[in-house]
């Protein structure tokens, strides 16, 4: 297949394609996102290659355009056509997008492919160490409902930093992308503008640099190396608890950095009302942009993650491994990834194909431990514990809302943290159709999203359910 930048016909598509975008989309996002673009359309339309000025426009478009320019393409064609992004200058970073399963099309899959992906150029300033990880970018990163939020803000940051969400307060439990997200903040930048002074540090190192400036008595050199930075990149700021000196030293950075309008980005395992042992003052400067939290990751988002990480290891792992492994590995990333590992090694070294019954050979240990903790009556017991209900009322036919909403979410962590299918589940539960038990589960991962304290019910429940 070749691509030819001049092939009438094939512009003739991108140029229909553009129209009617231009028709459908506010004009000032047409003018901003979608103008702009131009493209190479392979001589058989098989694939459209979109070209986009930075990194930063690319993830933008991959995430908010590439689906409706990809539908758009496949309308006009009549065919499914392949969307590619690359970066207009440097042809360092290609996506492939194929339009995701819709209803009309439950078969197609969304695939997102990186081909190359490029390593951000050390800044231009001699001698400094960003101490960023080239790996960790926004291309790497799985997005899903979880890290939506906390990845959008990123990126604005990195698009357009020392402007909104200054700082920018990142927070979430283990494993789940925090400092993912905080190199890709930084490797973005560095892609985008070079000369950018970035440092990413753990806050233990900056506690570290603060007692070596202490004890050298070193502190204008330590103040010139952190006021001058354009972008700091601080994680696990809970570990300044306790640390008076360290808070007043990273008070002073803080103010400094934000006055020349450079920017904060920082993690923490918590909120920042919720720091112990950290000073007012620096828990209402942590609270003064945008705290935004990362969740842990639903069901579809570890599948995309465990796909996305066998193909950048050059192996295969079929979907309904994936969905097994998923369903398995609940708590966080790091484990998932930690489970992937398994399961390429057993492949490799016992040279068998990866497939479900392989899985569970690979992770039988951390199998048995889950079934022996969670089945449904586990979950129904706790459920009713927690909304102080009888357990009965799970099997009843009672239709009160202090009854059916504790049903309910039963059922949808039956469905979670279970391998029970909709008909086992309803079955169970008083021998209820699957329906019911399908729409329970629908409705309590949609208001997950939208009510926090339900969220937070849930949390308490999931964790007391995996002891
Ligand atoms: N959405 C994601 N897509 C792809 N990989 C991810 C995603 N989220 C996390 N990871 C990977 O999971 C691992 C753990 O993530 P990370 O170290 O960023 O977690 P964290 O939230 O900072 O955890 P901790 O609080 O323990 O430091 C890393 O290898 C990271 O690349």
């Amino acid at each position: 297949m070749t691509e030819e930048p001049n092939n009438d016909a094939g512009q003739g598509l991108w140029q229909v394609c553009v129209e009617q975008l231009g028709q459908d989309l506010p004009e000032q996002q047409f003018n901003t996102w979608i103008k702009p673009l131009t493209a190479t359309v392979a001589e058989d339309f098989s694939k459209v290659t979109v070209h986009v000025a930075n990194r930063f426009k690319l993830d933008w478009i991959r995430a908010q355009y590439a689906g409706r320019i990809s539908a758009m393409l496949e309308a006009l064609y009549g065919q499914p056509v392949t969307l590619e992004l690359a970066l207009a200058h440097r042809e360092s970073v290609t996506r492939t997008y194929v339009r995701p399963p819709s209803a009309d099309r439950p078969g197609v899959q969304e695939t997102q492919q990186i081909t190359t992906s490029a390593a951000p150029e050390e800044p231009a300033a001699p001698g400094f160490r960003t101490r960023l990880n080239a790996a960790l970018t926004f291309d790497t990163l799985v997005e899903g409902t979880a890290n939506r939020m906390a990845r959008s803000a990123a990126m604005h940051v990195a698009g357009s930093p020392g402007h909104l969400y200054n700082p920018l307060f990142i927070y979430g439990g283990v494993g789940l992308g925090k400092t993912h997200l905080m190199h890709a903040v930084g490797n973005q930048l560095l892609a985008d503008k070079p000369d950018s002074k970035v440092l990413y540090i753990h806050a233990e190192q900056f506690v570290s640099d603060v007692v070596k400036a202490y004890q050298r008595r070193t502190f204008d050199e330590f103040k010139e190396r952190y006021h001058s930075l354009d972008l700091l990149l601080i994680d696990d700021v809970q570990f300044f608890a306790n640390k008076d000196r360290t808070q007043e030293e990273f008070f002073n950075a803080f103010e400094a950095l934000l006055a020349k309008k450079s920017h904060i980005v920082m993690t923490s395992d918590t909120y920042p009302k919720g720091l112990a042992n950290i000073h007012e003052r620096l828990v209402s400067r942590f609270d003064s942009g945008l705290t935004v939290a990362i969740e842990p990751p639903e069901l579809e988002m570890r599948v995309a993650i465990l796909i996305n990480k066998a193909r950048a290891e050059n192996a295969d792992m079929p979907e309904e491994v994936a969905f097994f492994v998923a369903k398995n590995v609940r708590s966080n990333v790091r484990e998932l990834e930690g489970a992937l590992r398994k399961i390429l090694a057993y492949s490799r070294f016992n040279q068998k194909e990866v497939s479900i019954q392989l899985a569970r050979e690979a992770l039988r240990d951390l199998l048995s431990i889950q079934n022996r903790q969670i089945s449904v009556e586990n979950i129904q017991k706790t459920v009713a514990d927690y909304y102080k209900i009888k357990v009965a009322d799970m099997y009843s036919k009672k239709r009160p809302a202090s009854i059916a909403r504790p049903r309910q979410i039963a059922m949808y962590l039956a469905k979670e943290l279970t391998q029970k299918s909709l008909p086992e589940i309803g079955e169970l539960f008083g021998g209820r159709d699957h329906t019911t038990v399908l729409h329970a589960v629908r409705k309590i991962a949609g208001e997950r999203q939208q009510l926090t304290e339900l969220n937070q019910q849930l949390h308490v429940l999931e964790q007391t359910l995996k002891g």
